[in-house]
């Protein structure tokens, strides 16, 4: 292993982006793309490493900024001093790094070549006055599971840029289902900027080269916190969220109209439900084997997932993949916009590219004003009783919404929705388990909860 190599694998384990949590890193060097820099004694590149340690292996995308000297106002994203003199620096966190990949996108330039390529494409209004070559950028703060770059151009609406931290042969559909919205003209996501695509070797693709999305840049809205946070404080402070989940309903049943008709629909065949069936069943095992509390109810989620087959099905489209209140936000002038459409993050991309059920949304979101409610109780335990009705009222009127803008009769539809339901709390236990142990009872408490109600009325919409 190089130097360089040796030392992001020492660096990586902090990074939030990094999936393999509880392992060292293995790295492999996979190749690299490289971007002049107008500076002298810098080189900028992106390295494309593979984790061994986990398994599947996991492909990481680490730009990195190297110097000749060390860079003391940049001390704080230094990733390593190595032997030779030279200093690598967390890229994103660099003007050197964050400039030229603006460029790349603006201007759909094309990367220096190691091993790995990076081309950039422009999507945004052709008209539109494209960003300088210094624009101010910092990283966007928080727990994510990429990295985003923010650029405050002068005199023009910020943009941000999505660095993807783990690589994918394929469409990454954060960047096609959202462009693809963009372009049909919903209100409902920011404008897209471009994106970056990439190539690499890949001994397992049939002619050895992978291709996927790098990188991602749309309009950013400032000042919009995200809904997660708003719904917190309101049920903390007993402000009704009906109107706001109302309007939320609208907003996700109108994505999906715009999505059924932006991507081909199919038929729910026998081998689709399947396909579903298997995934549903596939997670659960793996919940049962991570999260011991889940064993008792095993068999009886096991019957809702049976009962769920056998019921209605619509037809299949694309979907957001892995709606919750973390990725929605309401823009007092633009209304409710819905971001990250990259899917679960913990499901195979390639199951995340399929059509799929629009219920499986409607279930995301259900679960998240549950996860108001238990998160402030958590916080407030005196406040339990009004936490609930709070999430009671914000589910229902969610409900209603959807239902009245997408015509769907989400009755015909509750096994269904309720097994939707149940796999995404298996999904959230399995999820908390490994990142937030304290919060693995609110999923838990509501896999009792759907069971205890009955099959019917589990998820009564
Ligand atoms: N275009 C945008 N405008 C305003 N805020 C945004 C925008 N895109 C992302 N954000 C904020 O950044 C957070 C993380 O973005 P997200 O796309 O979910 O990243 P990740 O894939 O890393 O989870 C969002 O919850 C939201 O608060
Ligand atoms: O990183 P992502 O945004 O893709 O999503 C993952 O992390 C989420 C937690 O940040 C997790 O969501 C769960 O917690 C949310 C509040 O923090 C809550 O709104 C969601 O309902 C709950 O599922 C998500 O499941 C996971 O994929």
């Amino acid at each position: 292993m190089d130097s360089a190599v040796a030392a992001i694998a020492e660096w990586m384990p902090a990074q939030r982006w990094y999936g393999g949590k509880g392992h060292a890193p293995r790295l492999r060097r996979i190749g690299e793309w490289e971007l002049p820099s107008a500076e002298s004694g810098v080189r900028v590149w992106s390295m494309l490493l593979m984790d061994d340690a986990t398994e599947p292996p996991v492909l990481y995308q680490v730009p990195v900024v190297e110097r000749a000297a060390a860079a003391p106002e940049a001390s704080a994203h230094l990733i390593a001093a190595l032997d030779d003199g030279t200093h690598l620096y967390d890229g994103p966190h660099d003007a050197a790094f964050t400039d030229v990949l603006l460029d790349l996108i603006v201007h759909e330039r094309r990367a220096v070549a190691h091993g790995a390529t990076a081309v950039g494409h422009y999507s945004g209004a052709p008209d539109a006055a494209r960003p300088g070559p210094h624009v101010p950028a910092s990283v966007l703060g928080g727990e994510q599971s990429n990295t985003s770059i923010i650029y405050r151009p002068d005199g023009a609406a910020p943009l941000i840029c999505k660095v993807f931290r783990q690589l994918h042969h394929g469409d990454n559909p954060d960047v096609t289902l959202q462009t693809a919205l963009a372009a049909s003209g919903s209100p409902h996501v920011p404008p897209s900027v471009g994106d970056v695509v990439g190539e690499w070797d890949d001994v397992g693709r049939p002619d050895g080269r992978a291709r996927g999305h790098l990188a991602f840049a749309q309009e950013f809205l400032p000042g919009v916190e995200d809904a997660w946070r708003v719904a917190l404080l309101a049920a903390a402070g007993g402000r009704d969220f009906a109107d706001d989940a109302r309007a939320l309903g609208v907003a996700v049943a109108e994505v999906h109209r715009s999505l059924g008709g932006a991507f081909p629909r199919e038929r729910a065949s026998a081998e689709l439900i399947a396909a579903i069936d298997e995934a549903w069943q596939r997670r659960l095992t793996i919940g049962v084997a991570e999260v011991p509390a889940l064993e008792p109810h095993r068999a009886a989620i096991a019957e809702y997932y049976a009962r769920a087959t056998q019921g209605a099905w619509p037809q299949l489209q694309r979907i957001h993949g892995d709606l919750h209140l973390g990725q929605v936000i309401l823009s007092p002038e633009r209304g409710w916009l819905l971001l990250d459409f990259e899917g679960e993050p913990m499901r195979p991309m390639a199951e995340r590219r399929r059509p799929d059920l629009p219920v499986r949304d409607v279930a995301g979101m259900l679960r998240s004003f549950d996860y108001v409610a238990g998160a402030t109780e958590i916080v407030h335990p005196e406040r339990a009783a009004e936490a609930r009705t709070w999430a009671a009222s914000a589910r229902q009127a969610f409900i209603d919404g959807y239902i009245a803008a997408s015509g769907t009769d989400l009755s015909k539809y509750r096994d269904l929705l309720a097994a939707f339901e149940l796999d995404k709390a298996v999904y959230e236990a399995i999820y908390e388990t490994r990142n937030r142990p304290d919060w693995a009872p609110i999923p838990l408490r509501a896999i009792t909860q759907l069971l205890a109600a009955g099959p019917l009325q589990a998820s009564a919409p």
